[in-house]
């Protein structure tokens, strides 16, 4: 929602998309998003996953025997981060890396599944994270809700938006994103 509201030619397409496909259906179910309706907002939870992973530095591994990387020794038992955080802004692998264009995705095979290493918000190998599913559906329930009945707006308009995070088990906003939600779908009219 924050690169949302920082990009508001990105919200209006995901909103258009949704509104226009679902075309004044009362809820989004899950169903909904398996056609067209989704599949900007898809690209803009990607997107999101890149720039801001949950888990930057996935879990602490343990190296199980004595290897070399880009030149160094890695002793077995090593504990080993992998920033994937820093790999996903790297811009030998992302053109325009620090920006936010859920563009970039349109029309790529590239996925969070674990097998495109510039990308791996969700770990990768034997670990990979076994909530990816439920995960996706749940971020994409969520959004397409909100993005389909509200239009927003930041309560304190006129600064730049905030974005510090904050470090723990996960990485979250370090301040609340405080907006103003305005109905659309249903209009208001129509409500009992
Ligand atoms: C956007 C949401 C989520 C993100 C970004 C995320 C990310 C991750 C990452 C990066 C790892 C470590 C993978 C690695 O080191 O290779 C992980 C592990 C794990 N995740 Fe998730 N996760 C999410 C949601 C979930 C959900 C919804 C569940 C359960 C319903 C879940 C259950 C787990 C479990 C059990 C592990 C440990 C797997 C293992 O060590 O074998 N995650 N997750």
């Amino acid at each position: 929602m924050s690169e949302l509201m920082r990009h508001p030619g990105v919200m209006r397409r995901a909103q258009d998309e949704l509104r226009s496909v679902l075309n004044g259906k009362p809820t989004v179910a899950e169903e909904d998003l398996e056609g067209d309706a989704g599949n900007y907002l898809k690209l803009v939870i990607k997107e999101t996953l890149r720039l801001h992973p949950p888990a930057p530095l996935l879990v602490p591994r343990a190296s199980m025997e004595p290897c070399k990387v880009l030149g160094y020794d890695v002793p077995k038992g090593a504990t080993v981060l992998v920033n994937a955080w820093a790999i996903g802004r790297d811009p030998r692998y992302w053109e325009h890396a620090e920006e936010f264009r859920p563009e970039r995705f349109e029309g790529a095979t590239v996925d969070f599944k674990g097998m495109d290493f510039e990308f791996i918000p969700f770990g990768a190998g034997r670990r990979i994270c076994p909530g990816i599913l439920f995960a996706q559906a749940n971020m994409e329930l969520l959004l397409a809700s909100l993005l389909y009945h509200f239009d927003w707006e930041v309560v304190a308009s006129g600064l730049e938006l905030d974005m510090a995070e904050e470090m723990g088990m996960t990485v979250r906003r370090k301040n609340d994103l405080r907006l103003h939600p305005i109905v659309r779908v249903p209009p208001l009219q129509s409500v009992p």
